[in-house]
């Protein structure tokens, strides 16, 4: 691809991208251009990633194929007011900011924009990121699939309904934060046996990687594969007992309920 990326916010998911993207080895540092608010985080930016850097939004704004606004919801209306007379005619307009819609990009850039809604998440930094993506009517089939590329180079990434968009970080962008609490979890209780604190970090992600990559791999239901663990008598269906009677489906699910009724608060 040759196009050339700009990001307007260089915070940690801008960062994820931008390491998952230059690993892949599909874009080159040069086709890459970030602004941030202060001076401190492009010095961070710097340090990681050999790309251009700029105070100036202006500057990433007309440079730009494909232009990502990474910065978070209550910014963009100041963002998009600065840039909007300065992006390319034909750029693409890429949110990456829980609950900012279609319709709202097109309504505040107040012309015929390009735009996509997505929701990526962390995981983006090691190449394993999941994102959901929307596209407006005035995105060709052609730069649609260039934007997948974008996203797929460092992850997974699919086309949905904007409809369900609301509800995606609760299941993918937020969600390894809880996934990172039930990693952290698990490790305590096995410091708590005894296991060295570095050696149980390691066990509990791997058990997580592991028992992830058998859902996607496998094709099994979540509840067959938990069944293969549970010898009958043994200690798995003891553990499986207590996380019932503790709530531990219930409290996901309502923890799930309540970011996605504050991403409806978030939008512009
Ligand atoms: N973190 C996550 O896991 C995910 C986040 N998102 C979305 O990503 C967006 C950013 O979140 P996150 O990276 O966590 O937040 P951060 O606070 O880490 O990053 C925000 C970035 O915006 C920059 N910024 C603020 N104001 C301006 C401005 N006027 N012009 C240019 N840059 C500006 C900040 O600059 P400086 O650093 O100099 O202050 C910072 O680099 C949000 O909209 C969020 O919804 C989506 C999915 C997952
Ligand atoms: O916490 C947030 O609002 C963002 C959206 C998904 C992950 N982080």
């Amino acid at each position: 691809m040759k196009q050339k990326i700009g990001f307007i916010g260089s915070g940690k998911m801008a960062q994820a991208i931008m390491k998952g993207i230059l690993s892949s080895g599909t874009i080159s540092a040069e086709q890459i251009m970030v602004s941030a608010k202060t001076e401190q985080t492009l010095k961070t930016v710097n340090n990681h990633f050999p790309i251009k850097t700029t105070m100036n939004n202006k500057e990433v704004a007309c440079w730009s194929d494909f232009l990502f606004l990474a910065v978070k919801p209550d910014i963009h209306r100041e963002v998009i007011q600065e840039i909007k007379d300065d992006i390319k005619d034909d750029a693409v307009i890429i949110t990456i900011a829980a609950g900012i819609t279609l319709q709202w990009l097109e309504s505040e850039f107040d012309q015929q924009v390009k735009a996509v809604r997505s929701m990526p998440n962390t995981p983006s930094f090691v190449g394993e990121g999941m994102s959901a993506l929307s596209v407006n009517s005035r995105v060709s089939n052609e730069e649609q699939d260039n934007v997948l590329a974008i996203f797929r180079s460092f992850g997974q990434a699919e086309i949905i309904q904007e409809e369900l968009m609301d509800s995606i970080p609760a299941v993918s962008g937020s969600s390894p934060a809880y996934v990172f609490m039930f990693i952290e979890a698990l490790a305590d209780g096995g410091v708590k046996n005894g296991i060295p604190r570095e050696q149980a970090y390691k066990f509990a992600a791997q058990a997580v990687l592991g028992a992830a990559k058998m859902v996607l791999e496998t094709g099994l239901h979540p509840g067959e594969l938990k069944d293969q663990v549970c010898t009958p008598g043994g200690a798995t269906i003891e553990a499986v007992s207590a996380l019932e009677e503790h709530g531990f489906r219930a409290a996901v699910l309502k923890a799930m309920e309540q970011c996605t009724e504050r991403i409806k608060t978030l939008k512009a």
